[in-house]
């Protein structure tokens, strides 16, 4: 538990997560036991040796390819729909005891499909564990369907022919199309024709970028018609582009515990949360790849707070426009924002009687 005065204020804060990866939140202990039900062999590579030894390497990833070589090995493991159930439910669960109540969640269908798992197994899979968060706690979710960077543009052609095959944006299983996987190195603009499609079609759009990139990555992402920008930390080092994003009331999703594992930052001190208040650019907090960087929402809350000890003010700007940039209808929001107001005028309440 983080040593802050404002924990159990930030614990029950409401929040909206947009950015967690539903690969990402595999832990280690549930890849040895998804293995062991699919009779899958893990790696020779001893840091597969027990849930210990892989959790001391997560420790030390180098960059975010390092990491993507073992988010995609880890990953494996996850065969059947009821694979797919289980490791969305685990997650919800988690991020339900963390006071989230929306959560916007990326999977990554090629990488899935290139080891020979059927697109109706893995949408069909997730679906159920968002559905059992809706019923059991009460969460509103949405789907996200992630290209990758690292394939072939014509496997993300197969993937999106798929989901546009099956309808799913009309009958709202998948809610909005996003990009990821490494950064630099792959053409800026790989998914051009893919989100010019998509954007015809009114389906929402972010993408990963100004993670490890420049800025141009975000103006990129921006000029193919993402409406959100997922890090976007590297933001700071254009100021025109900035108040662009400010201007527009674009969201960057940051994630400060992934920026450190990642080493785009040294700390979390790093992380330009105080520049964004500042020139009043949007965004959310969010935990990535929770199972790998060391920690869910509600830590990457407490570490924001541990580096830049905001006021319950600054919070609740936080709060409120990450539900007002959530991918929902206007009730849920207006639920969202009650139940802030509710949790900030009882945090006052009861602090000023204590004062
Ligand atoms: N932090 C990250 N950046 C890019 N792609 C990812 N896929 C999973 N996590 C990612
Ligand atoms: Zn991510």
């Amino acid at each position: 538990m983080c040593q802050s005065p404002l924990h159990e204020f930030l614990k029950g804060l409401p929040k909206c997560e947009h950015h967690v990866h539903l690969e990402g939140t595999l832990e280690p202990e549930l890849i040895f036991e998804l293995a062991a039900r699919n009779g899958i062999t893990l790696p020779t590579d001893p840091v597969y040796t027990s849930v210990e030894t892989l959790k001391t390497r997560y420790e030390h990833f180098s960059n975010l390819d390092d990491f993507l070589h073992f988010f995609f090995e880890g990953m494996v493991v996850l065969r059947t729909e009821q694979d797919f159930a289980d490791v969305a439910w685990a997650y919800f669960q988690k991020a339900h005891a963390d006071g989230v109540h929306h959560a916007e969640v990326f999977f990554d269908p090629q990488v899935h499909e290139s080891r020979g798992v059927p697109y109706d197994t893995i949408v069909t899979g997730f679906s159920e564990g968002c559905k059992r968060a809706e019923t059991e706690l009460g969460l509103s979710t949405r789907l996200i369907l992630c290209f990758v960077r690292h394939l072939p543009v014509s496997s993300a052609k197969e993937v999106y022919d798929e989901f546009v095959a099956h309808k799913h944006f009309e009958s709202g299983v998948v809610h909005g199309l996003g990009w990821s996987s490494s950064e630099v190195g792959p053409p800026k603009d790989m998914f051009r024709e893919i989100y010019a499609s998509a954007a015809q079609k009114n389906i929402p759009l972010t993408a990963h970028a100004g993670e490890e990139g420049d800025p141009t990555y975000i103006s990129t992402a921006l000029e193919l018609g993402a409406q959100r920008i997922d890090h976007g930390i590297r933001l700071v080092e254009n100021e025109e582009l900035m108040q662009h994003v400010a201007r527009e009331g674009i969201l960057l999703t940051v994630c400060p515990l992934s920026n450190v594992r990642l080493r785009c930052v040294t700390s979390v001190k790093e992380v330009p949360i105080r520049r964004f208040l500042e020139a009043g650019v949007k965004f959310s907090i969010n935990s990535d790849d929770p199972a790998y960087f060391g920690g869910y929402i509600l830590d990457n809350y407490c570490a924001v707070q541990e580096a830049f000890s905001l006021n319950v003010q600054e919070w609740r700007i936080i709060a409120e426009n990450s539900v007002q940039e959530s991918w929902v209808e206007d009730s849920r929001k207006a639920e969202m924002l009650a139940s802030i107001e509710a949790h900030i005028n009882e945090y006052t309440r009861m602090h000023t009687i204590a004062v």
